[in-house]
């Protein structure tokens, strides 16, 4: 990957505690000194997520790199966050693109065994960390289009939802949706929520309480996507999109985008806290410990 941009990083000194740690965990270094740093956009192609700027265009291509399947670790979850809140912070972006570095995966969700087998602490941190991502793409200024290149189940979909418009591949193999009942949890308010607003009630709850996974096509019939292309378009033709989008006066867009989507959110954020509680209860439970499991096995025997 050739990257040129040169991006600027305040010195660390002036920064918070936690944005050393953010500094370390994405590889930036200062030189002895202090004073501000330019580094190349290399640099900002963390571990998991690699970002890719086109100052020119104003806009990014953020790609989530944790094979095999993207799950949605606490690392790569930390590391989304971090590579928006810079994006957002980063005048010259104005769009960006969300898609995988892993073939024929967008994203396989949140990561089951962030879910099984840990103690309650864990759980709590990585719910945080989940609220914390849905939160901030959900409200981002920047205008997010999702190239939806593979499968694209549970919190790969709700990464999608998020975004302001979707381009999906259309390989039939490639499904999406929240398919949370078929492993005996249950999808949380603000993923159902964040559905709702997408697809309307009635087409909600069905695929909610079936566990549907729409192939490209009949996610194209429901709404849960907006186009359907070729493999080797979905790129460009999110990147198309974004133009349009960003054609629009940011100002006028963005404070149109809070009012339809704020109310949304703060009925999360109202209740940040009691959500991760019943997480934790939740997740706890033997019988969801056992079914998660379970999944996982049968998962793993696909293989074999
Ligand atoms: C009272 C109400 C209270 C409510 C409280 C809240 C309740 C909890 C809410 C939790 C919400 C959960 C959201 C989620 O996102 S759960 C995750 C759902 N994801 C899935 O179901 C997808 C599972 N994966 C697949 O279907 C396939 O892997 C996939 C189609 C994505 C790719 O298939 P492929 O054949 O290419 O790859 P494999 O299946 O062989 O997988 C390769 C290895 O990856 C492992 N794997 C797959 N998915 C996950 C995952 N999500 N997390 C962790 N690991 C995963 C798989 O086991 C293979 O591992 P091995 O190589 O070791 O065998």
């Amino acid at each position: 990957m050739a990257l040129t941009a040169v991006i600027r990083v305040p010195s660390r000194a002036l920064l918070r505690p936690w944005a050393r740690l953010r500094d370390a965990a994405l590889g930036w270094i200062e030189p002895a000194g202090g004073g501000g740093v330019e580094v190349s956009a290399q640099r900002f192609a963390s571990q998991k997520v690699l970002v890719e700027p086109d100052p020119a265009a104003g806009v990014a291509v953020m790609k989530f790199k944790n094979p095999p399947v993207n799950s949605l670790s606490l690392e790569l979850l930390t590391e989304l966050v971090i590579s928006l809140e810079k994006l957002e912070n980063d005048k010259t972006v104005r769009g960006v693109v969300l898609t995988s570095d892993c073939p024929g995966i967008f994203s396989a969700g949140l990561d089951l065994t962030e879910m099984c087998g840990r103690n309650p602490a864990h759980y709590a941190e990585y719910w945080k960390a989940v609220q914390e991502m849905w939160l901030r793409l959900y409200l981002s200024n920047l205008v997010l289009v999702a190239a939806i290149n593979g499968a694209s189940p549970a919190g790969g979909c709700l990464i999608a939802l998020t975004c302001d418009y979707r381009v999906m591949a259309d390989n039939p193999k490639y499904c999406i949706g929240l398919n949370e009942t078929l492993l005996g949890i249950v999808a949380p308010f603000w993923f159902k929520d964040n559905l709702v607003n997408t697809i309307g009630h009635r087409a909600s709850e069905r695929a909610l309480q079936l566990g549907l996974l729409f192939p490209p096509t009949e996610a194209l019939q429901v709404g849960m996507v907006d186009k359907v292309v070729p493999k080797d378009q979905v790129q460009s033709t999110a990147l198309s999109v974004l133009a349009q989008w960003m054609a629009i006066p940011d100002h006028a867009r963005q404070l149109t985008k809070n009012m339809m989507r704020k109310p949304t959110a703060d009925r999360l954020l109202k209740q940040r806290d009691a959500d991760i509680q019943n997480f934790v209860s939740f997740i706890s439970r033997d019988s969801i410990q056992k079914s998660l499991q379970m999944y996982l096995e049968k998962l793993k025997q696909k293989k074999g």
